[in-house]
């Protein structure tokens, strides 16, 4: 019984004293911190905190120096970049990373690609198979579109799109591989006012219909504090401060290391 109650509560994300060094430069010092099941929480913190680097040491872009970093208790350091996405963790980055070329739901498609098992010789021996798996990938992918309001759109040039319908692509694309852990880097950069608050509203709703757990790098503020359950703050590299949104806010150590007066 305690073993099972230990479980229930053990982090979807768990991060443990994570150093990183790039040679002379000490990113990361220790930081640690647990994201639960179906939390969206928010990580914010001046230029320069660490918060990226963080993102690359889940995703295995970067390397630990110490420390470890675990997903429903599985450690991710002996794992290669390629393995993250099986293993349940998408990704979003700073700078939209959507293929104008595309159609919406070719992008969208491209997330979902691991679920294929599609390789190239099984297509050439097994046709009937492969073309039955990319049916099936396609109506997932087509449900997630409808799910975020780009049902319209899914044969549209992704290139052709607004920004913010581009942002929205990249949320479904990333859902298109079910991960059990979305890290959104700073989405809401470039969107206008009105966007950010539909945009919060879509993630909230993600987060319901999905199940997802989130991880959520922001400087907008508003977002952050509208949208997240919790909050970490990192501070050169540390652990600054922890706590509800209004908590963090409040917090003098964060104000005067980040928020200043801009709250
Ligand atoms: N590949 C790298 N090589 C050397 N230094 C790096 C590398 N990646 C990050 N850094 C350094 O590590 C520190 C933390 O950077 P990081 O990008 O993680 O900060 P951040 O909190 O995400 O900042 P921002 O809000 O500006 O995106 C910075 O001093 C940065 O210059």
């Amino acid at each position: 019984m305690a073993v099972q109650a230990a479980e229930e509560n053990s982090p979807v994300l768990a991060v443990d004293k994570v150093d990183v060094r790039f040679g002379g430069i000490h990113a990361l010092r220790g930081v640690s911190l647990n994201v639960r099941e179906g939390e969206i929480c928010g990580l914010i913190g001046p230029n320069g905190a660490g918060k990226t680097t963080l993102f690359n040491c889940i995703t295995r872009l970067n390397t630990v120096t110490a420390g470890a970093i675990r997903l429903n208790g599985q450690a991710l350091e002996p794992l290669p970049p390629r393995q993250i996405i099986r293993m349940g963790i998408a990704r979003t980055f700073q700078n939209l990373g959507i293929y104008a070329g595309m159609t919406v739901l070719e992008n969208v498609m491209l997330g979902a690609h691991h679920f294929s098992g599609g390789r190239f010789i099984d297509a050439l021996l097994r046709p009937g198979r492969s073309r039955r798996i990319e049916q099936e990938l396609k109506a997932r992918c087509a449900d997630v579109l409808a799910d975020l309001g780009l049902g319209d759109v899914a044969n549209v040039l992704a290139g052709s799109l607004p920004y913010a319908t581009q942002k929205r692509i990249e949320i479904a694309r990333a859902l298109a591989s079910r991960p059990a852990l979305l890290l959104l880097d700073e989405p809401a950069g470039g969107l206008t006012h009105g966007e950010v608050a539909e945009f919060g509203d879509m993630v909230a709703r993600v987060r319901e219909t999905y199940g997802v757990t989130v991880l959520l790098i922001e400087h907008h503020m508003g977002l952050v504090m509208g949208l997240c359950d919790r909050v970490e703050v990192f501070h050169l590299g540390q652990n600054l401060a922890s706590g509800k949104p209004e908590e963090v806010r409040a917090n003098p150590a964060v104000i005067n290391a980040y928020l200043g007066k801009s709250r």
